[in-house]
């Protein structure tokens, strides 16, 4: 088993608020645009808006990296995005294996968006004997029998979980054994970690669900409208029962022993934009 791993954020000892750490990916990623548009400075309002997070809460997330920007100037683009870089560890390679490689951890295999942010997917392991061998976004899919030597051989950090529910946990306990302390998981079930290990859930499904409660809202403000119009007692429109999904971030639960992963965070806002808390689309409670 791989014990000591070094690979631990450094903002974990700087009391930096997890809402903070939060939307400091959506910071980053606005900030990368401008800097491919060679856009020198920017101001707390248009990166705020860029980045769909007010502007008062995007000044003192950055107060906290010690990041003031300078009147009638603002913000000097590369700096941030070193500083913010830095802050979430994206300085240094993370080499992440993916479980579980059929539509899903294929696709998430190829994607360049990974290895541009310094996750160099190390490698792909299937239980199917058929998948060991294929090759699949250039690397060769080894058999899970193997999977602790993989995370061992390659000093892996992070495991993404793309098998199906009833074998996420089994995987989960693997990785969690062969040293693993942080764990993307696709598969649509609750996993259970020992205190110490980071799990995110990602579940595409919530996001439309959130999307199809607003737009049954907004057609039930429609209807309103449509009511108003109409002689009275027609066209009544029931009230919906179907309460707003929420919680978009993870955090770890810190019960002790193996506990499932609690939650914390809001909403999506709509449009596909973060709320107003900056929260991140598309991650659940784990
Ligand atoms: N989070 C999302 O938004 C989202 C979107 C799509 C799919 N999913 C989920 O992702 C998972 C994968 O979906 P898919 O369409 O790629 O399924 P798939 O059937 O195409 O692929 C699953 C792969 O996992 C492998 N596998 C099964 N048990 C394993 C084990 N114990 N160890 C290693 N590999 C194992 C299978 O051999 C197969 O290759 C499912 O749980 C699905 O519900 C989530």
């Amino acid at each position: 088993m791989a014990t000591g791993r070094t690979h631990r954020p450094a903002n974990r000892s700087r009391g930096i608020p997890e809402a903070t750490v939060a939307r400091l990916p959506l910071y980053l990623r606005a900030l990368t645009a401008l800097s491919e548009r060679s856009v020198p400075t920017v101001s707390s309002e248009e990166l705020a808006t860029a980045a769909g997070v007010n502007s008062a809460k995007l000044r003192k997330d950055f107060s906290y990296l010690g990041s003031y920007g300078t009147r009638g100037v603002g913000y000097d683009v590369e700096y941030l995005v070193y500083q913010i870089s830095r802050e979430l560890g994206l300085t240094q390679d993370w080499p992440v294996v993916i479980v579980g490689i059929g539509n899903l951890g294929a696709a998430l295999a190829n994607y360049g968006g990974f290895a541009s942010r310094g996750f160099r997917v190390a490698s792909l392991i299937d239980a199917d004997p058929e998948m060991a061998g294929k090759v699949v976004a250039g690397i060769e899919v080894q058999h899970s029998d193997g999977l602790e030597q993989v995370i061992e051989d390659n000093d892996v950090s992070i495991g993404v979980i793309a098998t199906p529910a009833a074998s996420a946990q089994p995987v989960c306990d693997r990785l969690v054994a062969a040293g693993i302390t942080s764990i993307l998981n696709f598969a649509p079930t609750v996993l259970s970690v020992p205190d110490g290990v980071d799990v995110r859930k990602v579940d595409l499904s919530i996001e439309l669900q959130i999307l199809a409660f607003h737009e049954q809202r907004k057609a039930g403000e429609l209807s309103d409208e449509d009511a108003e119009e109409l002689p009275q007692g027609a066209g009544e429109v029931t009230a919906s029962p179907v309460a707003p999904p929420a919680a978009s971030v993870t955090k770890r639960g810190s019960g002790s022993g193996k506990s499932p992963a609690g939650a914390s965070g809001g909403t999506s806002g709509r449009n596909g934009e973060p709320g107003s808390d900056g929260d991140v689309p598309a991650v659940m409670p784990a």
